[in-house]
């Protein structure tokens, strides 16, 4: 795709030979017109000679319009990212806007503004222009009589640097701008499914949750970061290794752990969007196919709770045998999520939640199908300090704090309980009291309920043992008997 137009496209060295002979010869041309041009005259004349020379000089414009065909122009839309972060004082009209939608203003060049960027010593003129097309030309049939371009001059010499560095750079950074002014979606199945058809709907996906707030083992998160760093970065060896490039995520443990948190945590620290996929309303393969080839790329597919959103039948009771009412498979989504779906799209990540990893099929859980098994538990010590430093502002060390430590080794308690414990309050004492009088009562419970289960298990052990005697008395009671018969076979006088 050609994204550049350029003008005055001769070599470089002949420019820049041309251009130092010329600046030679206006040095000369100088001295002399000191001493044979009276001074009246000298000025202007000076003044025509520079003219003419800068007309000259090995300037390099790339005219970068909105449109390249059909499609937008990338370069000309990172421009116009770019450059908002690059007005100086010296701008005198900018263009101020904010979408609904958006999260900040929306800030642009004004027609006819210019301004100068710097990369690596280059110095590098942008202009922002608008023609009325209609204008040039009359006959345009397009509806838009606006043609809107910038202008990026620079010297000759440092053609190859910008073409090569200087464009890619200013692509990424205005890459790495929008996806921080993304506002992440969330989608969903659309409400009137079946009778409309399956499709997705979105809303904003506005959960806070990031790594930085998320209570879990530290080891394990920098893992999990490391993890999804090197996902992003690795399209390459995907591509070189012939995978598709995906990876599976399965979040298993206790309800109030942060699974759902931790999704949102990796979508926002991704830019991703999240589409989950609540299984137990979708009713045939077929909408699931649909459903699945309607993500798009750089996006987190989310199926919760895979334990208990829907009995999906496995292979084995489908195989020859009469299809269920519902038609939904578990080997239709693995194989659509092993096969066309993941081969089909970019930098797609599929998380499975559950509470109960031990009751997941077996082929969800074959090596290879989700590629980190992530182990969401209750809150430890460390969690807690971070939960109290989010929720109270407590950056120090509290009185209560060893208690604390105490209890919660002794104790279950899931960060939800947790968090909602330290929200109760402002006030860092009361907090922390309340969350003290929680862990013991917890605590309490958990001994009560192990000693009504170790009393469960010696009335077992008894009853079992009870019943061991009464058939070693029953089998010694047998054999007695038996032998009793053999005897009194064998001398039936005795008897
Ligand atoms: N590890 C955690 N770190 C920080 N906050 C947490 C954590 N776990 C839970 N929370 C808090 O509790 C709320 C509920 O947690 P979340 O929905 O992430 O749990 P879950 O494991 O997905 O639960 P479920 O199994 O019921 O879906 C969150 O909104 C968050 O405020
Ligand atoms: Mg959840």
């Amino acid at each position: 795709m050609n994204l550049f137009s350029t003008r005055e496209m001769p070599s470089p060295s002949s420019l820049f030979s041309a251009y130092a002979s010329m600046a030679a010869s206006i040095m000369l041309f100088r001295s002399m017109a000191n001493e044979l041009i009276p001074q009246p005259v000298r000025g202007y004349v000076l003044s025509a000679i520079k003219y003419v020379f800068k007309t000259h000089s090995p300037k390099l414009t790339l005219v970068i319009e909105e449109s390249s065909g059909m499609s937008r122009n990338q370069v000309y839309e990172a421009a116009e990212v770019y450059l908002c972060t690059k007005i100086s004082s010296n701008t005198e009209r900018i263009r101020v806007s904010k979408s609904p939608k958006g999260k900040n203003l929306t800030i642009r060049l004004e027609k006819g503004e210019k301004l100068v960027d710097f990369y690596e010593g280059i110095e590098l003129k942008w202009k922002f222009l608008c023609t009325d097309s209609k204008q040039n030309n009359p006959n345009d049939p397009s509806p838009r009589s606006e043609k809107r371009y910038f202008e990026l001059t620079f010297h000759m010499m440092h053609k190859e640097k910008v073409l090569g560095c200087y464009v890619p750079y200013v692509l990424e950074r205005a890459d790495a701008m929008k996806d921080e002014e993304r506002v992440l979606k969330m989608y969903t199945l659309n409400a009137n499914y079946p009778y409309n058809g399956i499709k997705w709907e979105s809303i904003n996906l506005e959960h806070p949750a990031t790594f930085e707030t998320l209570a879990m083992d530290q080891e394990l998160k920098n893992a999990v970061i490391d993890d999804l760093n090197r996902f992003v970065k690795r399209k390459e060896f995907y591509k070189k290794v012939g995978r598709a490039w995906k990876r599976g995520y399965l979040l298993y443990g206790p309800p109030g752990t942060g699974k759902s948190s931790l999704v949102a945590a990796m979508a926002n620290y991704l830019k991703f969007d999240v589409y989950d996929l609540q299984l137990a309303n979708v009713l045939r393969d077929s909408d699931l196919r649909k459903l699945l080839l309607g993500t798009a790329n750089r996006s987190i597919l989310v199926i919760e709770d895979i334990d208990c959103t829907v009995d999906l039948p496995d292979r084995r009771h489908t195989d020859g045998k009469k299809q269920h009412d519902v038609q939904l498979t578990l080997s239709g989504l693995l194989n659509f999520i092993d096969g066309l779906w993941s081969s089909c799209g970019d930098e797609r990540i599929i998380i499975f939640t559950t509470n109960h990893k031990d009751r997941l099929d077996p082929a969800l859980l074959r090596p290879g199908r989700m590629d980190m098994h992530i182990h969401m538990s209750y809150c430890t010590y460390h969690g807690f300090k971070l939960l109290a430093s989010n929720y109270l502002d407590i950056h120090n060390h509290h009185h209560l704090y060893g208690e604390i430590q105490d209890l919660l080794k002794e104790t279950e308690v899931t960060p939800a309980h947790v968090a909602e414990e330290l929200m109760k309050s402002e006030d860092v004492d009361t907090a922390l009291e309340g969350l003290v009088k929680l862990l013991k009562r917890k605590k309490l419970e958990g001994d009560e309920c192990e000693a009504e289960a170790e009393k469960k298990t010696a009335a077992k052990r008894q009853k079992t043992g009870n019943q061991q005697k009464k058939s070693v008395r029953n089998n010694r009671r047998i054999a007695t008997k038996r032998s009793s018969k053999r005897l009194s076979a064998r001398n039936p006088n005795l008897y």
